[in-house]
C-alpha cells in the first residue's frame, strides 16, 4: 500500500519548508499547501507545492483526500509581533480562523496526527524567565494569544475525537540549511539575528538594541536562540511519538540556555569580520528581560537531540545564506 500522506501547512516559510524537506529525505510522502503571502515557491525543493488558504475548505478537503493524509504539520499562520499589534484582527483571521477551519476538515477526513507550531510568545513574561510547559499562559500580544486559542482548539478537539497532537512551542528560531538550499528571506524582518546578518553584509545601515538597562548580565535581553535544522528534527520526533501511540502533549522546543544581544552582534561581528554601527535604543515595549526555555521535557519524551546548540553555527549559518540566498 502506498504511503500515507503528510500535508505541510505554510511549508514554503522558513521553518516549514525546513521541515518539509527533512520529511521528504525521510521517506514521507508531502504535500505543501501555501498561499505564498511571506512563503517562496523555490523554497519547496520536494513534493508537490498547492498555492492556497488553510481556510479554504473545499480545497483542503480535496487535498486530505486526494493524498490519503493521515498527517498535517501546520505552519501557516502570520508572525510578526508589532503587525499583530496593529492589525489584530488580520491576526485572529489568518491564524485562529484559519486553524479552526483546517482542524475541522481534519476531523472530518479522520486525520489522525496534528503537529502544530505554537511560540514562547503564549508565556509572555514568566517571573523568573524560565518558560515551564506547566506554568502560566499569559501572551501579551495579539500574535501570541491567536496562538494560545489555537493550542486550545487543538487541545479540545484532541480530547472529542481520536485525532492526536503534539504542539511545539518554538523559543528564538535563526540560522539556515547548513548545505545552504533553504534559508529565511522574509522580507522586512524585524528578528535580531536575520537583522544582524542583513546588516553585516551591507543590507542595513545599523542595527538597534533595544535596551541595555535589562537585570541580565550585560544589560541586554536574553533568549534562548535554537537553530532551525535542530528545530525541523524535533518534528520528526513528534510525528514518531505519535505514530507510537503517544498521548497529545505540548513541549518547549529550546536548548534551555539564553544568549544575550550583545553576545549576538559581537559573534555576528567577529564571523563575518565587519563592524555594525550598533545604535542603544530604548527597550521595546512588550520585551521580556529574559526568555529561556525548560527544554527537559522534550529530550526526555519526544526523545529530540540537538545537534547544533552553538550559537557559531547559528550565526555562521544565518550568515552563509544572507551572503548567498538562493531566493
Ligand atoms: N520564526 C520564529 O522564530 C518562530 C517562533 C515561534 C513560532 N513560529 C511559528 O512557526 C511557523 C512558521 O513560521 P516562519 O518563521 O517559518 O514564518 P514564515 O512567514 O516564513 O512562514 C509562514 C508560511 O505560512 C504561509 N501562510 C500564511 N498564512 C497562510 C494561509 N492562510 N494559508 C496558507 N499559507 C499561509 C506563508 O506564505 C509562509 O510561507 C508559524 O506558525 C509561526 O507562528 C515561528
Ligand atoms: O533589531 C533588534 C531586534 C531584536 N532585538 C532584541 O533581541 C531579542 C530577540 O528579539 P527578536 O525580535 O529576535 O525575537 P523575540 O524574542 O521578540 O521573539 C518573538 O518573536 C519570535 C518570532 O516571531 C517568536 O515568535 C517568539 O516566540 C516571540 O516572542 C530581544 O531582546 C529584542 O529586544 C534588538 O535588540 N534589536
Amino acid at each position: 500500500m502506498p504511503a500515507k500522506g503528510i500535508l505541510v501547512t505554510g511549508g514554503a516559510g522558513y521553518i516549514g519548508a525546513h521541515v518539509a524537506l527533512m520529511l521528504a529525505e525521510a521517506g514521507e510522502r508531502v504535500v505543501v499547501l501555501d498561499d505564498l503571502s511571506t512563503g517562496f515557491a523555490a523554497a519547496v525543493h520536494q513534493g508537490e507545492l498547492i498555492i492556497g488558504d488553510v481556510a479554504d475548505s473545499r480545497l483542503v478537503r480535496g487535498l486530505l483526500q486526494a493524498h490519503d493524509v493521515d498527517t498535517v504539520m501546520h505552519f501557516a499562520a502570520r508572525t510578526v509581533v508589532p503587525e499583530s499589534v496593529s492589525d489584530p484582527l488580520g491576526y485572529y483571521h489568518n491564524n485562529t480562523c484559519g486553524t479552526r477551519s483546517l482542524l475541522q476538515c481534519c476531523a472530518q477526513a479522520g486525520v489522525k496526527h496534528l503537529v502544530f507550531s505554537s511560540t514562547a510568545a503564549v508565556y509572555g513574561i514568566p517571573e523568573d524567565g524560565l518558560a515551564r510547559e506547566d506554568g502560566p499562559t499569559d501572551p501579551i500580544n495579539p500574535y501570541g494569544r491567536s496562538k494560545l486559542m489555537s493550542e486550545w482548539m487543538l487541545r479540545d478537539l484532541s480530547a472529542a475525537t481520536s485525532l492526536r497532537h503534539v504542539a511545539l512551542r518554538y523559543f528564538n528560531v535563526a540560522g539556515s540549511d547548513p548545505e545552504g538550499r533553504i534559508g529565511q528571506s522574509t522580507r522586512q524582518a524585524t528578528l535580531l539575528v536575520k537583522v544582524a546578518c542583513e546588516a553585516a553584509v551591507g543590507r542595513r545601515d545599523h542595527v538597534a538594541v533595544f535596551g541595555n538597562d535589562y537585570p541580565t548580565p550585560d544589560g541586554t535581553g536574553v533568549r534562548d536562540y535554537i537553530h532551525v535544522t535542530d528545530l525541523a528534527a524535533a518534528h520528526l520526533d513528534a510525528l514518531n511519538y505519535l505514530r507510537r501511540g503517544g498521548p497529545s502533549d505540548t513541549f518547549n522546543v529550546g536548548y534551555g540556555h539564553g544568549t544575550s544581544v550583545r553576545q549576538v552582534l559581537d559573534t555576528v561581528q567577529r564571523l563575518s569580520g565587519r563592524r555594525l554601527d550598533i545604535r542603544e535604543r530604548p527597550r521595546r515595549p512588550g520585551d521580556p528581560p529574559s526568555l529561556v526555555a525548560a527544554a527537559e521535557r522534550i529530550r526526555q519524551v519526544l526523545g529530540w537531540t540537538p545537534r547544533h546548540d552553538d550559537l557559531e553555527t547559528i550565526v555562521g549559518t544565518a550568515l552563509a545564506w544572507e551572503r548567498d540566498p538562493a531566493y
